[in-house]
C-alpha cells in the first residue's frame, strides 16, 4: 500500500521526509490499515467520498485553521462563520448530500458554527407536524433563516419541569404570548443565539384554557431578516468567554410578551385548537424526543472524534519522543516503550474503538425505532432513551478522561496549545454538560437496574418517602448505571467483532483492544467485583496479568491503529501529531508565528527597561 503521506500531510517543508522513528512503526503491518479505515467509515465508498470532500476543503485557503491558536474569541467566531459560509456555498454549488456535509464538518474539526441550527432542524422534524416541516424545513436548509434551540435558562437546565418561560395562549387573537417572567427565566447557553440566529425554537411551559401543560416548542422570530437587529420585545446577546467553543456564540434571550401565531407551536404530539382546547397526542415526555435525537447524533459526530484525535497525537508523539534509557547501555527509549506510557494510552485507544462500535449500534437502533416513534408508537422510546442517555454520559466521561490522559502523557509539549491537545480537552469537556448533564443522564439509566432497586425498596418499605428513598440511594444507582453502560460498550464491541470473520487479521487486532477494554473496566472497578464475590483476589491478579500481557501485542500495532482513523494533519492541527512525525521542527516554526513573537514586546518600554534601570535611582 503506498504511503498516504501526500494526502494527509500539511504539505509544508517537513511533510516530505517521514521521521525514521515513526516510519519504522509502519513497516511490519500485521493488518490492512486501509481496510480498517473502510470498516470505520462503513465501507470503502464512504472512505473515498470522505477523502474527496477533505481534499476539496484542505485545498481551499478559505478553510485554513492555522492561526486558530492565536485568535481572540471575536476572531474565532468570524473565522468559523467564514468557513461555515463557504462550506454552505460548496454544498449548494456541488450539490453535496447530508453525508458529505458531515464529512466537511469532520475535515474542519468542527471549527464551524450553526451546529445548533442543525439541532433546530432535527427538533422540527421530531416535534413538528408534516405541515410545519413543509413550511420551515426549506427555509432552514437554504439558510433563509438561522435558528437555535433555546431550552436552558439561567435558573434551570436539567429540571425541565422547572423551566419558567411561559407561552400563554390568547384565543382572542389565536396567538401565544411568550414571556420571560423572571431573571432566572432568561434563556442562557443556546448555541448560535448570541449573534447569529434570526429565529429560536423556544421551549416554554404552555398555559392554555387556564391550565399549565408542560414544556412545548415555539418558533419565535428574534432578529430582523432585513438588518439583523433584535425584534420588539427581544433582548438577546452573547454570554461571554467560555472554557472553549470560542467560535460558538452561545447566547442569552429574554422575551417581553412576544406574540407568535398559533401555528408556531410544534404540534406533532400536542395541539391547541383555535378556541384554546388542548389535545394531547403523545406522552408527557414526547417533546423530549428532540434531545434523544441529538444525544444519538453527537456520539459519533461531536464527542468521540476528540478522544480519537487525542490518541492519534499522543501515540504518534510517543514514538518520536525519546527520553531516558531502558538499560544503561541502550540508546534513549521511545517513551511508548515504557509500560506506564502504554498503561496511559492503550486503554483510551481501545475505548476509541469500543465507543465507535457502540455508537454505530445505537445509531442503527435509533434508525429502526425513530419512524415508529414519529408515528406515535412509543413502545421503543424508553429503551432508546435509556441507551442514548447512558451512552452519551459514559462516552462523554471517558472521552474527557482519555483526552486529558493523552495530554498529560505528552509532558510539557502536551501543555502547549500547538499540540492540539488542550483544545481537544477543553472542547470535549463540555460534553459532560450539554445535551444533558451526565449525572442526571446516568440516573435515567439507573431506573433499569435490579440491585439499586432492591436498596430503594428496602428504604421505601421501612417507611421512607419514595422521593427521599430515591435520593438516598442515587450514589448506588449511579454506580450501577455506570457499570451497566460499560458492559454495553464491551458487548457491542464484541458483537461487532463477530461480523469480521472474513477479516481475520483485523479481527485479531481489534479483539486485543476489546479484551483490553474489558479487563481495564474490571481492574478500575475491582473493588466491586471483590465486594460482590464475583472475583477472588487471585482472579484479579490474573486479570492484571492478562491486561499487561496485551500491551506487548498492541504495542507493535499502535501507530497503525491510530493511522486507521485517517485524520489528516490539517484536521488534527497538531505540531506533535503529524503523520510524518517531525515534531520539533514544527513546534519551533509554529511558535515563531505567535503574535508574542511578531508584534514586539509591549512591556519593554513601560516596565522591563525601567525595572532593569531602577537600581540606578538608588545610587
Ligand atoms: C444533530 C447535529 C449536531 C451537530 C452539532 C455540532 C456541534 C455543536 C456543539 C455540540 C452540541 C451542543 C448542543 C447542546 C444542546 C443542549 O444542550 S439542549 C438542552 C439539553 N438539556 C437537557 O438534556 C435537559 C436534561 N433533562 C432532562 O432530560 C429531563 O429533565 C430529565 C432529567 C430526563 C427528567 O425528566 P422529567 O420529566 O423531569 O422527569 P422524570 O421522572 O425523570 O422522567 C419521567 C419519565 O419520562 C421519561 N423520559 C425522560 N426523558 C426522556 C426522553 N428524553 N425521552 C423519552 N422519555 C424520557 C423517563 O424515563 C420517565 O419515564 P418513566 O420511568 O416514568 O416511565
Ligand atoms: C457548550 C455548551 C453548549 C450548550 N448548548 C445549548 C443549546 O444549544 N441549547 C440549550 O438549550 N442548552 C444548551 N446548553 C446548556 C446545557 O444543556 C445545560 O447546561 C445542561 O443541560 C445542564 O444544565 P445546568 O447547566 O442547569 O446544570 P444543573 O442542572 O444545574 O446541574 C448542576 C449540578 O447539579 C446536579 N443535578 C441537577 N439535577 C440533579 C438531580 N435531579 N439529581 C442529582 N443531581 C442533580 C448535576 O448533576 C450537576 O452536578 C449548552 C451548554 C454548554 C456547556
Amino acid at each position: 500500500m503506498s504511503s498516504p503521506v501526500h494526502r494527509v500531510s500539511l504539505g509544508d517543508t517537513w511533510s516530505r521526509q517521514v521521521h525514521p522513528d515513526i516510519d519504522s512503526e509502519r513497516h511490519a503491518q500485521s493488518f490492512d490499515v486501509e481496510r480498517l479505515t473502510n470498516i470505520l467509515d462503513g465501507g470503502a465508498q464512504n472512505t473515498a467520498c470522505r477523502r474527496r470532500v477533505e481534499s476539496i476543503i484542505h485545498s481551499d485557503p478559505e478553510f485554513s485553521g492555522q492561526d486558530n491558536y492565536f485568535m481572540t474569541q471575536n476572531e474565532r467566531y468570524e473565522a468559523a462563520m467564514r468557513k461555515t459560509f463557504h462550506t454552505q456555498m460548496l454544498i449548494q454549488r456541488l450539490g453535496w448530500s447530508e453525508k458529505e456535509s458531515v464529512y466537511a464538518h469532520r475535515a474542519l474539526s468542527g471549527d464551524t458554527v450553526l451546529g445548533v441550527h442543525k439541532i433546530f432542524l432535527k427538533a422540527l422534524r421530531s416535534l413538528g407536524s408534516e405541515e410545519q416541516i413543509a413550511k420551515w424545513e426549506p427555509l432552514c436548509k437554504t439558510y433563509q433563516i438561522i435558528a437555535t434551540y433555546a431550552q436552558t435558562e439561567l435558573g434551570h437546565g436539567t429540571y425541565l419541569q422547572g423551566l419558567e418561560t411561559e407561552a400563554t395562549y390568547d384565543p382572542a387573537t389565536q396567538e401565544f404570548v411568550i414571556h420571560s417572567p423572571t431573571i432566572t427565566a432568561t434563556k442562557w447557553w443556546p448555541g448560535d443565539l448570541g449573534r447569529s440566529a434570526t429565529h429560536a425554537l423556544v421551549l416554554a411551559q404552555l398555559i392554555c384554557s387556564g391550565a399549565r401543560r408542560g414544556m412545548h416548542g415555539f418558533i419565535v422570530p428574534i432578529r430582523s431578516l432585513q438588518d439583523h437587529t433584535p425584534l420588539p420585545g427581544i433582548t438577546v446577546g452573547d454570554i461571554g468567554p467560555k472554557m472553549n467553543f470560542d467560535q460558538l456564540d452561545n447566547g442569552f434571550l429574554r422575551l417581553d410578551h412576544v406574540r407568535v401565531p398559533r401555528e408556531n407551536m410544534l404540534n406533532r404530539f400536542a395541539q391547541v385548537l383555535p378556541d384554546g382546547t388542548y389535545i394531547k397526542l403523545g406522552t408527557e415526555q414526547s417533546n423530549y424526543l428532540s434531545m434523544v435525537v441529538t444525544r444519538v447524533e453527537i456520539l459519533l459526530g461531536e464527542i468521540l472524534p476528540h478522544l480519537q484525535k487525542a490518541c492519534v497525537v499522543a501515540v504518534r508523539y510517543s514514538v518520536i519522543r525519546r527520553q531516558s534509557r531502558l538499560r544503561p547501555s541502550d540508546p534513549e527509549a521511545k517513551i511508548l516503550d515504557y509500560q506506564t506510557q502504554q498503561h496511559k494510552l492503550f486503554p483510551p485507544l481501545a475505548m476509541s474503538y469500543a465507543f465507535h462500535f457502540l455508537a454505530v449500534s445505537i445509531l442503527e437502533f435509533f434508525q429502526r425505532s425513530y419512524s415508529a416513534i414519529l408515528d406515535r408508537d412509543f413502545s421503543l422510546l424508553p429503551e432508546l432513551h435509556a441507551l442514548s442517555t447512558g451512552a452519551k454520559a459514559m462516552m462523554a466521561d471517558f472521552c474527557i478522561q482519555g483526552a486529558e490522559m493523552c495530554r498529560r502523557a505528552c509532558g510539557g509539549h502536551g501543555y502547549s496549545k500547538l499540540s492540539g491537545l488542550p483544545s481537544l480537552v477543553t472542547r470535549v469537556s463540555a460534553s459532560s454538560i450539554y445535551e444533558g448533564e451526565n449525572t442526571v443522564l446516568y440516573l435515567q439509566v439507573a431506573r433499569l437496574i435490579k440491585d439499586s432497586v432492591h436498596q430503594l425498596q428496602t428504604l421505601t418499605q421501612s417507611g421512607a418517602d419514595q422521593h427521599e428513598a430515591w435520593n438516598q440511594t442515587t450514589v448506588i444507582h449511579l454506580q450501577a448505571a455506570k457499570a451497566h453502560c460499560y458492559y454495553t460498550s464491551v458487548k457491542s464491541f464484541s458483537d461487532a467483532l463477530q461480523k469480521l470473520e472474513d477479516e481475520p487479521a483485523i479481527q485479531q487486532v481489534l479483539k486485543r483492544l476489546c479484551h483490553l477494554h474489558a479487563l481495564h473496566g474490571i481492574l478500575t472497578n475491582s473493588g466491586d467485583f471483590l465486594h460482590d464475590g464475583f472475583l477472588s483476589g487471585a482472579q484479579v491478579d490474573m486479570v492484571r496479568t492478562a491486561y499487561l500481557d496485551l500491551f506487548l501485542l498492541i504495542r507493535k500495532d499502535a501507530i497503525l491503529l491510530t493511522d486507521a482513523f485517517d485524520f489528516t494533519d490539517q484536521c488534527l492541527h497538531s505540531a506533535l501529531g503529524c503523520y510524518d512525525g517531525n515534531v520539533y521542527e514544527r513546534l519551533f516554526q509554529w511558535a515563531q508565528k505567535s503574535p508574542t513573537n511578531t508584534q514586539g514586546n509591549p512591556a519593554y518600554e513601560k516596565y522591563i527597561r525601567p525595572l532593569l534601570q531602577s537600581w540606578r535611582s538608588k545610587l
